[in-house]
């Protein structure tokens, strides 16, 4: 006999954009997301049995993900996806649980003749600012924050060296080599109890997004790096002592390779090793290299 072992749904790719003007300066300040809410609850019989008298329906979801922008901030989206949650619990009493993702893509305000513009905006960057809002009866406001698609790569300063060598391996050793990746980076915080707690520490979300981007580039920049495995946990390691709220930090990077190309056939020129400067990027296949660090 089959039964339903889990189920969520709701509407996901919701693109929302919000403009905050300020009437006093005339400076506008705009966010643009992409938004996914699922829910969870007694919804089993609008599976098994037809009845739609559980369902909000998809449509209605994405309604309210419009209308709580208008009623609320979306910025820090950390806050956003928590009140656009809790709205589900409180007012569908068999909805147990919202799942929210909130993708921040950028828009950099533009200098023109040296001056920040009042209302032009420019996309710096594929780069996303991501949360996760997980909101339950049970468990309050569980928020993952983090950075991806931030795409880096240092042209020297990483090594890869004194790994496995057996029957399998043809990778030469290296002690100067380009490092890339797209940056896929996640800090978990310490659960809220509601909206009133994400709010009372709403400041803590920007300077923890600044921090782990600050790390992130300047640790790849500064780190010789032994490895990628090495050079992640370094990283995790110094967000968990810049966010104390958090109880987790974690990476996922791509090890984007640059191989060397012999060119000795052709004259006889030297493009390898020391003298190597015109490299072929590959798109896959790629290294994929994750970690989670959490406190002991
Ligand atoms: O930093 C690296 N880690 C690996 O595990 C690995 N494996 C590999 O082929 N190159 C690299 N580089």
């Amino acid at each position: 006999m089959p039964s339903l072992a889990s189920a969520r749904y709701g509407k996901d790719n919701v693109r929302v954009y919000k403009v905050q003007k300020d009437e006093t300066t005339g400076v506008q300040t705009v966010t643009e997301m992409t938004v996914c809410c699922l829910l969870e609850g007694a919804i089993e019989t609008s599976y098994t049995e037809a009845d739609n008298s559980v369902v909000v329906a998809t449509d209605s979801i994405k309604n309210t993900i419009y209308i709580k922008a208008k009623e609320h901030p979306v910025n820090p989206p950390e806050l956003y996806a928590s009140y656009l949650g809790q709205h589900f619990i409180d007012r569908y009493p068999h909805i147990s649980t919202a799942h929210i993702k909130v993708v921040v893509h950028r828009w950099t305000r533009m200098t023109v003749d040296g001056a920040p513009h009042p209302h032009s905006f420019f996309r710096d960057g594929q780069e996303t600012r991501n949360v996760e809002a997980t909101v339950s009866r049970a468990g309050g406001i569980e928020l993952k924050s983090g950075i991806v698609g931030l795409t880096v790569l240092k042209s020297t300063g990483s090594a890869f060296h004194s790994f496995v060598r057996d029957e399998y391996t043809t990778l030469p050793e290296t002690w100067d080599r380009i490092l890339s990746t797209d940056v896929d980076c996640a800090w978990a915080w310490k659960p809220f109890a509601g909206t009133a707690a994400v709010l009372a520490s709403v400041e803590r979300f920007d300077q923890a997004w600044e921090s782990a981007r600050d790390i992130t580039m300047k640790t790849f920049a500064l780190d010789e790096s032994a490895s990628v495995q090495n050079t992640m946990y370094k990283m995790c390691e110094q967000i968990l002592e810049a966010v104390p709220e958090s109880e987790s930090a974690s990476y996922s990077l791509p090890n984007k390779h640059y191989f060397e190309v012999d060119l000795s056939w052709h004259k006889g020129l030297k493009n390898t090793g020391k003298d190597a400067e015109v490299y072929a990027p590959q798109s896959g296949p790629n290294g994929l290299i994750k970690c989670e660090v959490v406190r002991s």
